[in-house]
């Protein structure tokens, strides 16, 4: 006999957005974290998807790091958090890299004493011992060359990363999530403290790999939010706010009130 189809999943596949249809996506559903009875994120839910570059923004203390922090592992948190259908909260952080997700900090973490291959080396954990790691390589492997490539940095491949100028580094860093094959990218203020040409050869870089790969942004900059953001969650007191394209996020008048007042009372 033919088992009857479970109409109610079928209706809501029908519903579901497009987006729900790729495994590659991050969903988080009703995360919380509280530092000593401090709600730091309230009930978030979230779902992005490959291809989306999106950005996260929201006044200082609104929770935006705290929720990077629990999806890589780094804070305490319950509810859910899924990348690829795999569960991440509740993992070790290394576990979570190799569940390609991968993220970057406010500060650059790479080692200044070795060089930009050395680096990504590392990186990439290639199953080499640290003394080889150490030693000049006459070839460079196919993903660390691919990398170096989308990151721009193909011609300072030996240069110590300490020479790097400021966006260098953290190019760099990209490139260490790349060569672990990250698929979804956690970035926290990545145009930090960056020149404006340096802001900009960053959002083309981040359009280029996120192209197929899930890419979450933390940024205040709204230049640069305005340029490269395909859709954008506000975050207010650990709670989404609002969420949508560049545009409706602008227009939102609690938005206004509580984040873009002071941006749209000085232009
Ligand atoms: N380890 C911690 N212990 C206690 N409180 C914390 C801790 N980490 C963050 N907080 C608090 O949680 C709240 C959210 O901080 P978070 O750094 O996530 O905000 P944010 O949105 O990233 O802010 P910013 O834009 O300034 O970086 C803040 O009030 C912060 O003081």
């Amino acid at each position: 006999m033919t088992p009857k189809p479970d109409l109610q999943a079928l209706e809501k596949a029908i519903a579901a957005p497009r987006g729900e249809f790729h495994r590659d996506y991050l969903q988080v559903k009703d995360l919380r974290v509280s530092f000593d009875g401090f709600v730091a994120v309230d009930g978030v839910d979230l779902v992005v998807t490959s291809g989306d570059l999106r950005f996260l923004i929201g006044p200082n203390g609104a929770g935006k790091t705290t929720l990077i922090d629990a999806i890589t592992g780094l804070a305490k948190a319950t509810g859910s958090a899924t990348f690829g259908g795999v569960e991440l909260l509740g993992m070790p952080s290394h576990k979570i890299v190799r569940a390609a997700v991968g993220r970057t900090f406010q500060t650059a973490s790479v080692i200044e004493e070795l060089s930009v291959l050395q680096n990504l080396d590392i990186a990439a954990g290639m199953g080499r011992k640290s003394r080889e790691l150490l030693r000049r390589r006459k070839t460079v492997p196919t993903e660390v060359e691919l990398a170096l490539e989308t990151i721009g940095l193909t011609g300072l491949v030996n240069a110590p990363a300490g020479v790097l100028a400021h966006g260098q580094k953290q190019w760099l860093e990209i490139g260490m999530l790349l060569v672990q094959d990250a698929r979804c990218l956690l970035l926290d203020e990545p145009v930090a403290g960056m020149s404006a040409i340096e802001r900009e050869q960053t959002g083309e870089l981040l359009k280029r790999i996120g192209e197929q790969r899930t890419v979450v942004v933390v940024e205040h900059d709204m230049e640069f939010l305005r340029n490269f953001a395909n859709s954008v969650t506000v975050l207010h007191q650990g709670k989404v706010l609002a969420e949508g394209t560049v545009a409706e996020v602008q227009a939102d008048p609690k938005v206004i009130e509580v984040y873009l007042g002071e941006t749209h009372a000085a232009a």
